[in-house]
């Protein structure tokens, strides 16, 4: 059974990997994805120039029923130069992936000048759900910032690059988004980050659960399957065939896999479940995944993808 992914001249064997975030902060962590035989590939927690202890404690929750998660995590990383030096020294028949979340335009276009100028032969993810300028949105929820700040990247950046972005709930968002990423040389889009700003409440003290910003924070895990389901589905139907889509969010089962896979997704992360269950999670899905996939006699993944049925 052919359970690979391709993007750019990347061949991946298997199409799960974490979610930046997600068991990808210390070289421990990024071995222990990379030693996975089921995992595909590991992506580094996104990078600032300088080491970040993040927010303060607690700054991550799993909510009950096994409904998802929400974190304030406030990007705590080892800082660029760690992850770079991991992803040049590492020795990996994977391919790796290098997140990067600068606060500011100048520290993105810094850390990617420094990418394209090191022999790093991986891909590279930028994450847009960075805050652009004070009093603004985030910058992937600002069509001219998400424009203005790609224009500059592809001015000098030649290696392949792809965008996280938080999911959209608009029609005409799902439009106006392509329409600027249809105008670059991306590699893939990898979809969704957390549901931003979600709340969750402790039925025991009436406080909220996680210390930063209120109790404010993004949402991950089975309560996101259909957002995301509908991001990738949407961006699939609207973007270049030349831009892959990595899907994210609301993976507990193979069955979750194999969803996104219809939905058009190449390569598919795991957040919040594989903090639950660690990476022997990996195996379990990709079994769970087969499983689907056998229950209607296809042989490969390229038999679904993008392949989901609307109603005549
Ligand atoms: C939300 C930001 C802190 C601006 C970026 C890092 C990030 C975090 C985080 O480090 O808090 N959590 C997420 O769920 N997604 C993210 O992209």
């Amino acid at each position: 059974m052919d359970l690979t992914g391709q993007i750019a001249n990347f061949h991946f064997n298997h199409i799960l990997l974490n979610a930046a975030g997600v068991k990808c902060q210390t070289t421990a962590e990024l071995d222990q994805v990379l030693a996975s035989p089921y995992s595909g590939s590991v992506v580094t927690k996104s990078a600032t120039p300088m080491v970040r202890p993040g927010n303060p404690s607690p700054r991550y929750y799993q909510l009950p029923e096994e409904l998802g998660s929400i974190n304030s995590m406030g990007l705590p990383n080892e800082g660029f130069a760690y992850y770079l030096d991991y992803v040049l020294n590492k020795q990996t028949d994977k391919p790796v992936f290098f997140s990067v979340a600068g606060l500011t335009k100048d520290d993105n276009l810094a850390m990617l000048m420094e990418l394209e100028q090191s022999d790093f032969n991986g891909l590279v993810e930028l994450n847009l759900s960075c805050p652009n300028v004070p009093g603004k949105p985030q910058t992937a929820y600002d069509f001219e910032a998400t424009r203005a700040i790609l224009t500059e990247v592809f001015a000098f950046f030649t290696k392949p690059l792809g965008v996280k972005l938080p999911p959209y709930f608009d029609m005409v968002h799902f439009d106006m988004i392509a329409a600027v990423l249809n105008d670059f040389p991306l590699a893939f889009v990898n979809t969704i980050n957390s549901i931003g700003n979600g709340l969750a409440i402790d039925p025991h003290t009436d406080t909220v659960v996680i210390k930063p910003k209120g109790g404010f924070g993004g949402l991950g895990g089975s309560l996101v399957k259909a957002t995301a389901l509908a991001n990738v589905r949407a961006l699939r139907e609207r973007l270049n065939e030349s831009i892959k889509i990595i899907g994210t969010g609301g993976v507990t089962s193979g069955r979750d896999v194999y969803d996104l896979v219809l939905c058009g997704a190449d390569l598919v992360e795991v957040g919040t479940q594989l903090m639950v269950e660690d990476t022997p999670v990996f195996e379990r899905l990709e079994g769970e995944l087969a499983n689907e996939l056998d229950k209607k006699n296809y042989q490969s993944l390229a038999e679904i993808r993008g392949k989901l049925q609307t109603i005549a």
